[in-house]
């Protein structure tokens, strides 16, 4: 049994840096991109992983040791990914590591207010280890859109410990310590590698396991009834439908244009009388000086003149677009613009997110 832990330990060390003594207990933390896990990560060990508020801010695996019940653990922290299919690095890293590099436990973490989603990679996650803890995270945003989850119920359904926190209070952290001592205890057997194979058809297991998240959802998740689509979602519709989509995205963004250009005028003439007023100024300041024509040419004609030009044509619509474009991007139009475009932009093999990009430069060209 040490022969074999001593077996892995070398094996993780050398394939992913994972630095654990054969006594610590590995512990692979993984999940959707933003539900919680470094958050998780930092309450449990102390450290200071990087948390924020957008998926994939932990794009390579970080790792930090806690102590329970005087038994030592090795967390590491995974980047967030939504399935193990490894279309990108982060789901390589993640399906590498749950796969061949020998989690005593896994801890996949979940987020309480759209679990639906989430379970579908904790599913494909029970088909590769059996050693699996359930973190529900982010149960206060659950418990502020009137959606509760049956943790009993989920744990019965999945057959493995499933526990319930806010990680950002701390909320069930100590119970979540306790579930992890608990399987990492009483391991049992790791599938052999040939199962993971085994999936013949791919897309018919993940068929299955999208039909599976959806049955155990409708029996372990209470949500508000739909009521019946608010303004957002109407707005929603009315801007990326195909009939007023493209016009209300024609005439917002010429709209843009013209409040920058109109509205720059004004702004543009008065700094430039300021500023060339303030030319006036400094040539007779030149002349007073008796200073040599050739340094006037070049500090008042050339350099100055140049400056007074560039800040008064160029700083009243950057001053008017920027804000303007910035606005919009809180609205959430932007990702509208974005979604409009993007099958016309894809036939020319870009991407709708470049529409943006594009839009500055028109600006800039101006
Ligand atoms: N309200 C609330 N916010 C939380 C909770 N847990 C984490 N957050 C917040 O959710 C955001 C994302 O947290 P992270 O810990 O960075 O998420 P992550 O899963 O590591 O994200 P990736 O590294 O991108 O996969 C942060 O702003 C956290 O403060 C919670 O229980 N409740
Ligand atoms: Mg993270």
């Amino acid at each position: 049994m040490q022969d074999t832990r001593i077996h892995y330990t070398l094996q993780r060390k050398k394939q992913f840096q994972i630095d654990a003594s054969p006594d610590q207990f590995v512990i692979a933390l993984a999940g959707n991109p933003n539900v919680g896990k470094s958050t998780i990560f930092n309450a449990l060990t102390g450290l200071r992983q990087h948390t924020g508020n957008w998926p994939g801010k932990t794009v390579d695996n970080a790792q930090g040791t806690f102590t329970h019940e005087s038994q030592e653990f090795l967390l590491v922290d995974l980047p967030g990914t939504y399935s193990l299919s490894a279309h990108s690095s982060e789901e390589e890293i993640t399906r590498d590591f749950i796969s061949h590099g020998n989690p005593d436990v896994t801890l996949i973490v979940v987020d309480a207010s759209c679990l639906e989603r989430n379970l579908n990679l904790a599913l494909q996650i029970l088909e590769i280890t059996p050693n699996v803890v359930l973190c529900v995270n982010l149960l206060d945003e659950a418990r502020r859109k009137n959606i509760t989850v049956n943790l009993d119920e989920l744990s019965k359904e999945l057959s493995i410990p499933v526990i319930g926190t806010t990680a950002r209070t701390g909320r069930g952290l100590n119970q979540l310590k306790e579930a992890i001592f608990s399987i990492s205890k009483n391991k049992k057997p790791d599938y052999p590698p040939a199962q993971i194979e085994t999936t013949t058809d791919v897309e018919d297991k993940i068929t299955q396991i999208y039909a599976k998240a959806e049955m155990i959802c409708r029996k372990v998740v209470t949500k508000p009834i739909e009521q019946k689509k608010n303004w957002e979602y109407r707005l929603d519709d009315i801007l990326t439908s195909r009939l007023f989509g493209y016009p209300i995205m024609f005439f917002m963004l010429c709209g843009v244009f013209w409040l920058t250009i109109e509205g720059a005028n004004y702004p543009s003439e008065l700094l430039s009388n300021i500023l060339f007023s303030f030319e006036d100024t400094l040539t007779d300041l030149f002349i007073a000086m008796n200073a040599p024509a050739w340094l006037h040419g070049v500090l008042i004609l050339g350099m100055y003149r140049s400056l007074a030009w560039v800040v008064s044509v160029m700083l009243p619509p950057m001053a008017i677009f920027f804000p303007l474009f910035t606005l919009l991007e809180d609205l959430g139009y932007l990702p509208r613009v974005a979604f409009n475009l993007d099958n016309a932009f894809r036939k020319c093999h870009a991407s709708g997110k470049q529409v943006l990009t594009m839009c500055i430069s028109i600006f800039c060209m101006q």
